[in-house]
């Protein structure tokens, strides 16, 4: 959510070595600096976001525009208890311990930006996945809209358009019909990531919020420009989206893009069922991607009556 915190995820290859890395090795050390877990009581721990008052200890904090926003001020409770987590295991035992928890996401009651005082750049990095329009229509309205946003960038071409493009400029008019066509309309890349370049160029610029849509290559990218804009002490937020067409990220309740690649799957799988039926002992394969993580596999399976 724009404004309320800095959510760097670290990617889903490394989250499991997160407290390991703060019991760190030589190597992590500089890593385990930025690791943020705390210890409760029955075993609890929680698993946090980086926050840019780690270590920018006078951060102001300003009442969340939304709060007189006519769609929300009506409805009750909308802001997100600063205290709230959310449990990573949900099937529990009498005697479990408590066990790790996630900050839960959501508008927060206070935040750290004025509206007048944002700057902030979209850009999306790594392979194609259905929504990517829609998540950069939503970050560009939701800015706009909900939080009077005025000044809005996207990056072309990923990483490396930090550096070696012009910003676009973009507003709700400019996205208005972004979703109904595929693809980014920011363009993506691979390689390209140099984090002192892409920090300088943020901070010449002024920018300070930083929306950083992909997948695990690039939300490596993300913690490493978190790390430098924190070794500076900028105050500029930096936020992961995360893009995954196979919906293997245990934290968060579906990927964008999963539901779209599911329906196309099934597709498929329709057309080699009536080519199957149409033939003498016909037998129909299909073959779906994901080689590491089989979940369209497995939905579009189950979805669809046809396959054995
Ligand atoms: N360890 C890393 N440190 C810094 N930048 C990285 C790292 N790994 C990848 N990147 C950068 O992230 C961007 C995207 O990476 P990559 O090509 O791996 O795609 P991805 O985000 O994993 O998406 P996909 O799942 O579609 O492959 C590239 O610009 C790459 O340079
Ligand atoms: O079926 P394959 O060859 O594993 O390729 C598909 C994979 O490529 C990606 O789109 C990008 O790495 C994955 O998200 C996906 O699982």
């Amino acid at each position: 959510v724009p404004f309320s915190a800095m959510c760097v995820r670290i990617s889903r290859d490394s989250y499991p070595n997160l407290r390991a890395l703060r019991n760190a090795s030589h190597a992590s050390l500089t890593d385990a600096a930025y690791v943020k877990i705390s210890e409760g009581d029955f075993g609890y721990v929680l698993d946090d976001v980086p926050h840019l008052a780690d270590y920018i200890p006078d951060v102001p904090t300003y009442p969340n525009p939304l709060q007189d926003h006519p769609a929300y001020s009506t409805v009750k409770q909308y802001f997100v208890d600063e205290d709230d987590t959310v449990p990573q295991k949900v099937v529990v035992q009498k005697n479990s311990r408590r066990g790790v928890h996630f900050r839960r996401a959501g508008p927060r009651q206070r935040v750290n930006f004025e509206s007048d005082e944002v700057k902030a750049c979209i850009v999306s990095c790594g392979g194609l996945c259905p929504g990517l329009n829609t998540v950069i229509r939503e970050l560009v309205c939701g800015l706009a809209h909900m939080y009077n946003v005025n000044n809005i960038f996207g990056i072309q071409n990923g990483y490396k358009g930090f550096y070696s493009s012009n910003y676009v400029a973009i507003t709700p008019k400019t996205v208005n019909d972004i979703h109904k066509r595929g693809g980014t309309v920011l363009g993506t890349s691979r390689g390209g990531h140099d984090t002192k370049k892409i920090v300088d160029n943020i901070q010449d610029r002024g920018i300070n919020q930083v929306y950083i849509i992909g997948g695990d290559g690039t939300q490596k990218g993300a913690y490493e420009i978190y790390k430098e804009i924190r070794k500076r002490g900028l105050k500029v937020a930096v936020a992961g989206v995360p893009k995954t067409i196979d919906n293997d990220i245990a934290i968060i309740d579906k990927s964008f893009g999963f539901d779209s690649a599911v329906e196309e799957a099934q597709r498929a799988i329709n057309s080699a069922h009536v080519e199957a039926c149409s033939a003498e002992n016909g037998i129909g394969l299909v073959k779906l991607m994901g080689r590491y993580s089989g979940f369209i596999a497995m939905y579009a399976t189950l979805a669809s009556r046809d396959v054995v």
